[in-house]
């Protein structure tokens, strides 16, 4: 059985625990979770015991978040890090390219040198604010045709969201085992650390890298108890632990550069966790779609899937936005996104198939930046068409598009600003779009 089959035989039913934002607990072998105290004087069958906090220990009880975790060796037995090469990664603040108001649209990435993982694969786009402040976020891509083999990675800046578009992954993290298709999106929190292992010969995808508060699901006002993305549909690994011995390299991105240390052992090695501070995996598919059933394209804010506030009501450091399969119906309506300038700044990707918004150009695997306040929406084509169009409800089931909408204007990386694959031209798909106005 070649190593890609053993990856997707493990992968198939996975166990998990659901829920958003609750206290899971789980143990890989009887006996190893502590009852009644998170440290006893000895923890059980000669495990360590540690906790893992991603928030101040004196957070409202809200947004406290940590787990306990009871492990083979304690994560604090380790060699010193070493700084590694940065490869395509770029971290905030982003000042090697002056903020750029021009609409600006990528193709994919090209394809990667043999021997890419996901790590290595990583190519950052740009992004917001101060690692080093947990404020902002970044945009990075990844295009790997190789598993992560004897090494593991975390992130001390931020949470990873990542979105797969192409070819699915078998993520192996401290907290246990979770599958990530295309079409659904996984979240690495923040010091977790994990290995990334190819379902297919290549994978390719988007990674949304939140140094803010960690994204929540929005409050849903007079939409009611339920709607949107529903709790339950979000799933957590249960405890599934290595007992390896041998050379494992740990990567870690702190403070916008790669620290390297090589350990003796597999720190995947948690044998049993309680709490909520755990990686997720979510399916776009089961989002609730709500939208007008009267007239008027409804803001794009009525698709959040997730959320990370700022220190400000209603102004996130970013929203994952997705656009679902839905029925449109609005009556004497424009049903695309209009005309907009918007303060907070967009980028988009595509997952599969098209966006309603662009006839072509913007393809699977690429993506778009609008920045604060530049002008976008329809292009021509897609103008001409929906103003023609005899409006009967209409299913958009063509295609699955998301966004990362933040508060704070993305700069983009020099890597991206002279990408080979950058659209020279992305302006003219608003050329023709000429008077007609009749006094
Ligand atoms: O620019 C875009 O395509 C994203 C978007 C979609 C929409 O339905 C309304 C506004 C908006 O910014
Ligand atoms: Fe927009």
């Amino acid at each position: 059985m070649s190593g890609i089959e053993q990856a997707r035989k493990t992968a198939e039913g996975l166990d998990h625990s659901a829920g958003f934002g609750n206290q899971h607990s789980s143990e890989a072998v009887a006996g190893a979770l502590p009852h009644g105290r998170n440290s006893p004087q000895r923890a059980p069958l000669g495990l360590y015991a540690e906790q893992l906090s991603g928030s101040a220990f004196t957070e409202p009880r809200a947004d406290n978040r940590r787990s306990w975790l009871y492990r083979i060796r304690p994560s604090a037995a380790h060699p010193a890090f070493t700084r590694t090469d940065n490869g395509g990664l770029r971290s905030a603040p982003f000042t090697e390219t002056v903020p750029d108001p021009n609409r600006l649209r990528w193709n994919p990435l090209p394809d990667p040198a043999p021997g890419t993982d996901f790590l290595s694969g990583l190519w950052t786009l740009g992004g917001n604010g101060d690692a080093t402040q947990r404020a902002g976020m970044a945009i990075h891509l990844y295009h790997a045709n190789t598993s992560m083999t004897d090494r593991v990675f975390s992130d001390s800046d931020g949470e990873l969201l990542i979105v797969p578009e192409r070819g699915g992954l078998l993520l192996r993290t401290e907290l246990g085992l979770l599958r990530a298709e295309p079409g659904h999106v996984a979240l690495i929190p923040r010091g977790v650390r994990f290995r990334v292992e190819l379902l297919e010969e290549t994978a390719r995808g988007y990674v949304c890298e939140n140094y803010g508060r960690p994204f929540e699901l929005p409050d849903l006002g007079p939409i009611g108890a339920n709607g949107l993305a529903n709790a339950r549909d979000f799933l957590a690994p249960v405890a599934a632990y290595e007992d390896r011995e041998g050379p494992v390299e740990v990567v870690n991105k702190f403070c916008g550069n790669l620290w390297t240390a090589t350990y003796d052992h597999s720190p995947l090695d948690v044998v049993a966790w309680h709490g909520n501070h755990t990686p997720y995996v979510y399916d776009l598919h089961r989002f609730n779609v709500i939208g007008t059933i009267s007239y008027d394209h409804p803001d794009p804010s009525i698709f959040t899937v997730l959320t990370s506030p700022s220190d400000t009501p209603g102004l996130a450091g970013v929203d994952f936005v997705v656009f679902a399969p839905r029925w449109l119906v609005g009556e004497d309506t424009f049903r695309p996104p209009y005309f907009h300038r918007n303060v907070m700044s967009e980028y988009m990707g595509l997952i599969d198939g098209a966006y309603d918004a662009k006839a072509d150009g913007f393809v699977p695997g690429g993506g778009s930046l609008h920045n604060m306040m530049s002008a976008h929406g329809p292009d021509r084509e897609t103008f001409d068409r929906a103003s023609a169009a005899e409006l009967k409800p209409q299913k958009i089931d063509d295609g699955l598009a998301f966004m990362f909408e933040t508060r704070w204007p993305v700069t983009a990386t020099a890597q991206a600003a002279s990408a080979g694959h950058l659209q020279r031209g992305y302006d003219d798909v608003w050329q023709g779009l000429t008077r007609a106005f009749r006094p």
